[in-house]
């Protein structure tokens, strides 16, 4: 099944348009892509195989889906540590950043020794507005993502990846392939270079933006916020 992508300029667009005339607020929006990242988590990684999960966190939104995320692992029996090294003074993310302290999931510094620590690595740096060359302190961050052989779930977009044209010709992105990818609300066009399960979360989106945006609405499951593209 190919969906039909959404570029980068209107997934902004989309996010905004759901904050204003369709009256969510960023807090829901984060809630529930963090929420369907832990499912993708979930199908991964079952319980029994293993329960450290390392969740890399960027400075914007989609380091804030990887906080959620981070928080319904617990809640399901996981172990997650931290990696969140450029963080927001933004109320938000600090409030994502208590409930977890208050559920004492550590929060480390040192992403090289807790990667050979855990059983599956999320890949919550960056998401649809990454652009131009890796800034400190991530391109040795995304250098442990490409060269571990731990499995790598990445939320969004691959980071690194520019969102339009897929996987870099150089830099410390060139090469990473995660395992397994998670797009929000739609997938952004470098899904074109992407070769791993793919998973599909943003069951909020009306028939009618939808439609705006020439988006395919999947047809979930029961309970499911996600669904596999196959
Ligand atoms: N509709 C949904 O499903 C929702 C998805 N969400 C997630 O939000 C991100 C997009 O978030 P945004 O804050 O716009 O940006 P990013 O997190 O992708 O990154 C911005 C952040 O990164 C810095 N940055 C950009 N380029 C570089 C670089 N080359 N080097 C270093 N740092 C860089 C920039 O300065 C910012 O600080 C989307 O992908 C989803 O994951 C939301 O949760 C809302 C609902
Ligand atoms: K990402």
């Amino acid at each position: 099944m190919a969906l039909r992508t959404l570029s980068a300029k209107n997934a902004a667009a989309l996010d905004q348009e759901l904050m204003t005339t369709g009256a969510f607020s960023i807090d829901q929006l984060m809630e529930l892509a963090g929420l369907s990242v832990s499912q993708a988590v979930f199908k991964l990684q079952p319980l029994s195989s293993g329960k450290r999960i390392l969740v890399a966190c960027g400075p914007g939104n989609n380091g804030g889906d990887g906080l959620v995320a981070a928080r319904h692992l617990f809640h399901y029996g996981y172990q997650p540590t931290i990696y969140y090294p450029k963080q927001s003074k933004n109320d938000l993310y600090q409030r994502l950043s208590k409930q977890l302290k208050d559920l004492k999931i550590p929060f480390t510094d040192d992403f090289h020794g807790a990667i050979e620590q855990t059983d599956h690595i999320v890949d919550a740096i960056f998401g649809f507005s990454f652009s131009g060359e890796v800034r400190e302190p991530f391109p040795s961050v995304i250098e442990a993502l490409r060269d571990t052989k731990i499995p790598v779930l990445a939320v969004d977009a691959p980071s690194s990846w520019n969102i339009e044209d897929g996987p870099p010709a150089s830099g410390p992105g060139k090469g990473f392939t995660p395992d397994a990818l998670i797009s929000l609300t739609a997938p952004k066009p470098l899904v074109k270079w992407f070769q791993g399960r793919h998973f599909l979360g943003g069951r909020f989106l009306s028939p009618a933006v939808a439609e705006k945006y020439e988006l395919d609405l999947p047809k979930y499951e029961g309970l499911d916020q996600i669904v596999e593209i196959v």
